[in-house]
């Protein structure tokens, strides 16, 4: 990949996505992951307004501390950036209690923290579009290839509910190529990926069973072979394992890679 070229293209692509939207500029939620880095350098390359928000729930102290130095770092370089530090842990608690009124979520307790994980993420999805909508910014997303279109590894409508995708076309590996490429500070590039929507503080890979370096691995076998590929794809048991994590969750999650389902009704009843 050529590094600097990309980047080049990721620049124009959101300048002249933000004009023709007639916006001023973009949100972006900072995490202290590298693909939010990298969208937030991005973003702030294009001297359009940037508001970049960190919001914490419940959050494990590294990260938050890498989210802000990052922010900081972003901040010095571009005079079009500013951010917003929006703790969102006291609503969040609050949420959960009236939500407990009406629901019995203590008896099933994975349930319940998978509920709350993605409750996290949709909840930073509302503060994301508050701002946007007042500041007429869009809200830009940080998916990347193997999250949105391989494994699905993100919240229907919580991080996934954006404006644009940049790096969605990335695969992780690529991610932090480009990273490494801005200037991304060392701390953000050696962290294991987390969604960071945990209270045990688990790991993508805790969660998948498989790294990320396996997914795109895995979804090269799909784009070359699609989902029945010869036993000879397979060098190891290892990787036939893989392969089953990943498409395992890509059908279950293709639901949330295409437009939702819409009721046709037939044109004979509509007489
Ligand atoms: N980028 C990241 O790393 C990231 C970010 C956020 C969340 N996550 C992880 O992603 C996972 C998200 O959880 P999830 O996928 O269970 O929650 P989700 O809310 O994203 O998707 C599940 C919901 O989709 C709907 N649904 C299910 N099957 C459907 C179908 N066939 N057609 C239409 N709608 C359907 C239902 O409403 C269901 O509750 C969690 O494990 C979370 O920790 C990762
Ligand atoms: N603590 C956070 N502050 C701001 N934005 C956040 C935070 N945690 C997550 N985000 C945003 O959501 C996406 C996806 O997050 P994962 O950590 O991969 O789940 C992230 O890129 C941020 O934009
Ligand atoms: O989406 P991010 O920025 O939180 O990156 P990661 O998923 O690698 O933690």
């Amino acid at each position: 990949m050529q590094a600097k070229k990309v980047i080049d293209h990721i620049q124009s692509w959101l300048l002249n996505y933000v004009d023709q939207a007639g916006a001023k500029g973009f949100v972006v939620g900072v995490s202290g992951g590298i693909d939010s880095a990298v969208v937030s350098s991005l973003c702030s390359r294009t001297g359009k307004d940037v508001i970049l928000m960190e919001m914490p729930i419940h959050q494990a102290h590294d990260q938050v501390s890498r989210g802000k130095k990052h922010i900081e770092w972003l901040e010095k370089k571009h005079d079009n950036v500013s951010s917003i530090d929006m703790d969102l842990t006291p609503s969040y608690d609050k949420f959960v209690r009236a939500l407990e009124k009406n629901q019995d979520i203590n008896s099933h307790t994975d349930l319940k923290f998978h509920t709350l994980s993605n409750v996290r993420s949709r909840m930073r999805m509302v503060s994301l579009y508050a701002v946007a909508q007042l500041n007429s910014l869009l809200v830009c997303g940080t998916g990347n290839k193997v999250e949105d279109f391989g494994v699905g590894f993100f919240t229907k409508y919580g991080d996934g509910g954006v404006d644009l995708s940049p790096i969605a076309d990335l695969m992780k590996s690529e991610v932090y190529e480009l990273g490494k490429a801005l200037g991304v500070n060392k701390d953000i590039l050696t962290a294991r990926p987390t969604d960071g929507l945990w209270d045990d503080g688990r790991t993508d890979e805790d969660q998948i069973g498989a790294t990320y370096d396996e997914l795109e691995w895995a979804m090269k076998v799909q784009q070359k072979h699609g989902d029945n590929p010869p036993e000879n794809v397979f060098e190891n048991s290892r990787q036939e394992n893989i392969w089953k994590i990943y498409l395992e969750r890509h059908k279950a999650n293709t639901h949330k890679m295409k437009p939702i389902p819409v009721c046709e009704i037939p044109k004979e009843l509509m007489k």
